[in-house]
This record gives structure tokens, sequence and C-alpha cells, in this order.
């Protein structure tokens, strides 16, 4: 009933003590112990963004990928995201060498791209990528076509990301996309929500607790 319950004036207002209570919850709600503790770190941020403490049982991953990705990063890797959201989400003051984030998706070149290859603009974007992809750290958030172009354009010898983590997010081949980077069989390495979950900001939570060793 309006007017009842809570008065509006009772919310935590400090955004530090919201954090330290928010992944305080975390801890004790989700199931981390299975997981590396470099990769805990990440699981926790990546839950933080999305509310869902069951989130541990879909993720996997290569072993070393979040030490193998910082690395990168520290070295100045570019960041390399499918869509602007992911790209948006990356926290520049966290990156450990002002490290380049790039989405091609606004390129005016991408939608003829997409024409001509009979893609989705999120893939075709991919082809901007060329010369930045050996080395660099992927993000992919929103678009399975975009992971699924990823692949092929590693084996088709493009080049060679440090590290790829994968949550695209969706009905229509997400979970496939991320089953094939599971399995590529280029020895890439990875971290991937497997199933429908992901999302944009999954993916920049992700890259954000990679960058930085503050939570
Ligand atoms: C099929 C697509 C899906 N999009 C999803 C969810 C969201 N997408 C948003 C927005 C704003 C964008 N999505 C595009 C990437 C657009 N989405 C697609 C495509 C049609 C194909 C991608 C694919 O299947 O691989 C794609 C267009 C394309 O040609 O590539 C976007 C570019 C469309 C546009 O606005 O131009 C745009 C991204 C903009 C950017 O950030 O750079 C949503 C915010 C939806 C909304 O607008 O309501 C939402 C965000 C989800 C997120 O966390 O990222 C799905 C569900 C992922 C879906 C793919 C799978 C499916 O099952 O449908």
């Amino acid at each position: 009933m309006s007017g009842e319950g809570r008065a509006v004036g009772e919310y935590v207002r400090d955004g530090a003590e919201i954090y330290r209570r928010s992944f305080a919850t975390i801890r004790a709600e989700a199931d981390l112990a299975g997981l590396p503790d470099d990769l805990a770190r990440v699981a926790v941020r990546m839950i933080h963004a999305c509310g869902m403490v069951d989130l541990v049982a879909d993720l996997a991953w290569s072993p070393g990928v979040v030490a193998v990705a910082r690395a990168a990063l520290l070295a100045g890797a570019p960041i390399l995201c499918d869509a602007t959201m992911v790209a948006s989400g990356v926290t520049r003051a966290r990156l450990p060498a002002a490290n380049e984030v790039l989405c091609t998706l606004g390129d005016p070149r991408v939608p003829d791209l997409a024409r001509r290859l009979g893609t989705t603009r999120s893939a075709a974007a991919l082809e901007l990528w060329r010369d930045r992809l050996d080395g660099s750290v992927v993000a992919v958030g929103n678009a399975p076509t975009a992971l699924f172009r990823l692949l092929e354009l590693v084996r088709e010898g493009a080049g060679r990301p440090a590290a790829v983590l994968g949550v695209p997010v969706g009905f229509i081949g997400a979970a496939e996309s991320k089953q094939a980077l599971a399995g590529n069989g280029d020895g890439l390495p990875y971290l991937v929500v497997h199933g429908r979950r992901g999302g944009s900001a999954l993916a920049a939570a992700a890259v954000n607790a990679i960058a930085s060793e503050k939570d």
C-alpha cells in the first residue's frame, strides 16, 4: 500500500560502505570454494554486476587466465570490446597502463562491411581489429556473432589475443559461442559464463576486476 513501509530516508549513502557490504554479502552467499583466488575476485565483481550469486556454477576458464590477462594489461595491451556498453563500463582509472579501450562498432565503415560480408554489424566490426588483435584482451559481453567471428579470425591467423573474456548474453548463439570458445583447440586463454547469462555489465566487471588488484 502506498505511504507504508520503510521511510525513504533510511538507506546507505556511503558508496564505499555499499561496496564493502555488497562484496561481503557475495562472499557469504556465493560458493567460491572451487575457484582459484584470483578468479574468485573476478567472480565476485561479476556477481556484483548482475546480482546472481549462482553465476559461479556457470563459470568456466582456462588455467591461469586471470594472470595472463593481467600481465597483458600491465604490458599495455589494448582492450577490444564488442559493444560500446562494454567499453563504457571499463573504469579507466583502474587500468594499469592507460590501456586503450577500443570498440569499432560505431565506425562508419561497419554497416557496409556487414552488408558485404552478410553478417551482423557486431561481427563485421571485428574486421577492424585485425591489426590490434595480437596480445590484446578481448571482452565480448553482448554479441554471440562477434565471439564466433573472433574465433574464426584467430583460426585464420589474423592474430592471437592474450585472453578472451567471453560473456555474450541471449538466446540465439550465446551458449554455443561460449562453448566454442571454451572448446577452442587453439590454446586461447578464456573466461566464460556458460549458458544464456552474460551481458555487457559482466564483461566490463571482469575487465575491471582483472585490471586492478583493488576490490
Ligand atoms: C541479436 C542481438 C542481441 N542483443 C542483445 C541484447 C542487447 N542489445 C542491446 C543493444 C543496445 C545493442 N545490441 C546490438 C549489439 C545488436 N544486438 C543484437 C544484434 C542484432 C546482433 C548481435 C549478435 O547476434 O551477435 C546487434 C546488431 C548487429 O548488427 O550487430 C546493437 C549494436 C544494436 C544497435 O542498437 O545498434 C546494440 C549495441 C550498442 C553498443 O553498446 O555498442 C541491448 C541494450 C538491448 C536493447 O536495446 O534493449 C541489450 C544489452 C545486453 C548487454 O548486456 O549487452 C542480445 C539479447 C544479446 C541479442 C543476442 C542474442 C539473442 O538471443 O537475441
